[in-house]
């Protein structure tokens, strides 16, 4: 915004000078310091991201909040302000690991009690890679509410990385809805289940278009001339190459991003460097990051469009714009062009090819474990339980304890959650996954998965058809504290025999978040190297709110002395509070 203000186009020699100064005094100040300090106060405000004025989480009034930036190795802290004056919150680093701070990671329920209103938590965790990362509320559906943001890690000085660019740029991508979460969260788990639907918009780099006019709202609600919801516009200088760092964090939709005219070389997913790869339009799912190179050699006298679609479900949000802005054309000068539509949204095989590329770089291969101690298929349905509409995996529809287990198992409080092991597997021999469950009945758990410190565990996930007949859902998976391999991807049931021969044991990509593919599997593989409790769950925020997600224990003993900053709820109430 203060961008949009400050540029003076028809000054062109000016409007670029100013660029550079910003850039080198706001988006990328120095690197030399090791501790990256934030005062960051989380508040709701009246945001038209969209043109449509509904409430929003703002960080020092921003929804997306402010870029983190540091270099590999370098402390970030984050000092926390809840003004949310009746709400609680709490905030993961999405793809920073938290090694030897697992009680950092900001998984309220699971790491942390809740921040509450009017208090102040001092998040303080070390950037160990470098990489393109995010973060975002992890407390109820907050996300969807706008608290979110990006984290970009730098290589150490002196270091060279394995591709070149000319300039260094962040967007994130996301969908809106009108409604608010609490009225979300609200039909998702009353009986009477009001599905939250398709978003009105999708925002890119916080900003999108809902048609004010076709809806006939008020122009005091929803204003096609309101500023805040002018598109996003990258400016680009012609014959130069753009890393473009994309990251998804979308509360359901499963995106395709394209800019108009120009191939995008993938270079890195999640913080891992990537074998390139050329594609003329990006798959990206919940949770995921990607790098892409962009050449800006097209005709330079006049601007493209950048565009996100949705794929993996019936398509009605409109396709979501951004201008990549050709210096000096003018950056609202909207291209006469058709936007990219992307794929079709039904076109799984394409999907699937995207997924299976994704290879890590020669020279930069982690090699994986050639074998794992520990086989977890994780069956994913939809379920019924008692009437409620509920998510499950291996038919346990997962609940967070209200005492959380990093305290809870560090404290020897074992009587605040289920100690049943969770189910290992489903009845795969007579289980149909191309059919809706003959019995939808689940059961609510929190029972958590115990593994062996430094043991090596694949995790099968294992899609299926839904309650709805004809339909299995894309689900992202994002795994906190740690990167797993992805060995590979299928259709259809896993058969245990033959497909772990075809595995990719040679160069898999490592990430943090993947997607299952409708009526397919995914097989992960990783280390439990990281004490902690950490969250696996699906990414999509109404999908986890209901019960689709897991808790691996590793190594709890290691784990070193909690602060006390993460108590004050449940059992640990009062107890431990200093
Ligand atoms: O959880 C969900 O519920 C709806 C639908 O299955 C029932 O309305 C949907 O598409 C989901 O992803």
């Amino acid at each position: 915004m203060l961008l949009c203000a400050t540029m003076h186009y028809q000054r062109v020699g000016i409007g670029l000078l100013l660029w550079s100064v910003f850039f080198t005094l706001i988006l990328a100040p120095t690197v030399d310091a090791r501790i990256r300090h934030y005062k960051w106060e989380v508040k709701y405000e009246f945001k038209s991201p969209d043109c449509y004025k509904k409430l929003a989480i703002t960080i020092n009034g921003r929804t997306p909040g402010p870029t983190i930036q540091a270099q590999q190795g370098d402390t970030v802290i984050v000092e926390l302000k809840n003004g949310l004056v009746t709400e609680n919150v709490a905030i993961h680093w999405h793809g920073i690991r938290q090694i030897g701070t697992p009680w950092m990671d900001g998984t309220e329920g699971v790491t942390q009690c809740p921040i509450l209103p009017g208090d102040t938590f001092i998040y303080k965790f070390v950037v160990d890679r470098p990489g393109t990362y995010l973060y975002h509320a992890h407390y109820g559906m907050q996300r969807e509410a706008g608290l979110y943001g990006a984290i970009r890690v730098l290589v150490p000085d002196g270091v060279k990385e394995p591709f070149s660019y000319d300039y260094d740029r962040s967007i994130i991508l996301n969908d809106w809805y009108h409604k608010s979460t609490f009225e979300q969260a609200a039909g998702l788990s009353s009986k009477s289940f009001v599905w939250v639907g398709e978003p009105q918009s999708l925002l890119i780099q916080g900003r999108g278009r809902f048609n004010c006019l076709a809806s006939g709202l008020q122009a005091d609600t929803c204003n096609s001339t309101n500023p805040e919801c002018s598109p996003y516009f990258l400016t680009v200088v012609p014959g130069k190459t753009y890393r473009l760092r994309i990251g998804s964090l979308t509360s359901l939709s499963a995106l395709n991003f394209a800019i108009e005219g120009h191939n995008l070389t993938v270079v890195e997913a999640d913080g891992h460097y990537v074998e390139p790869f050329v594609v003329q339009n990006l798959n990206i799912y919940s949770g995921e990051t990607y790098s892409v190179l962009v050449r800006t050699d097209q005709d330079p006298s006049r601007n493209y469009w950048a565009a996100t679609n949705v794929i993996s479900r019936n398509r009605t949000t409109p396709t979501g714009l951004a201008i990549f802005n050709y210096y000096p054309n003018h950056p609202r000068r909207s291209p006469r062009t058709a936007p990219p539509t992307g794929p079709q949204w039904n076109d799984s095989d394409y999907r699937l090819a995207q997924s299976v590329a994704i290879k890590a770089r020669q020279g930069y291969i982690i090699p994986p474990p050639l074998t794992s101690d520990r086989v977890i298929t994780l069956l994913n349905t939809q379920n019924r339980i008692d009437g409620y509409m509920r998510w499950s995996v291996n038919n346990v529809s997962f609940t967070l304890p209200h005492t959380p287990y990093l305290i809870a198992l560090k404290k020897n409080m074992t009587h605040v959650f289920d100690q049943t092991p969770a189910p290992e597997n489903y009845d795969s021999a007579s289980y149909d996954i191309f059919s809706a469950p003959k019995n939808p009945e689940a059961t609510y758990s929190n029972s958590i998965y115990r593994l062996k410190f430094n043991s090596t565990v694949d995790i099968i996930l294992q899609n299926a058809n839904s309650l709805m007949n004809n339909t299995s859902e894309t689900h992202p998976w994002h795994l906190h504290g740690h990167d797993f391999w992805v060995l590979g991807y299928g259709k259809g049931k896993f058969d245990p025999v033959n497909d772990p021969k075809k595995y990719n044991l040679v160069n898999p990509i490592m990430k943090n978040t993947v997607p299952v593919h409708s009526y397919g599997w995914t097989a992960l593989r990783f280390r439990a190297d990281n004490p902690g409790i950490w969250a696996f769950h699906c990414h999509i925020e109404s999908h986890f709110y209901m019960g689709m997600g897991v808790v691996f224990e590793e190594g709890v003993e290691r784990v070193g002395e909690l602060p006390s900053s993460i108590m004050g709820c449940g059992e640990t109430k009062g107890v431990y509070r200093p």
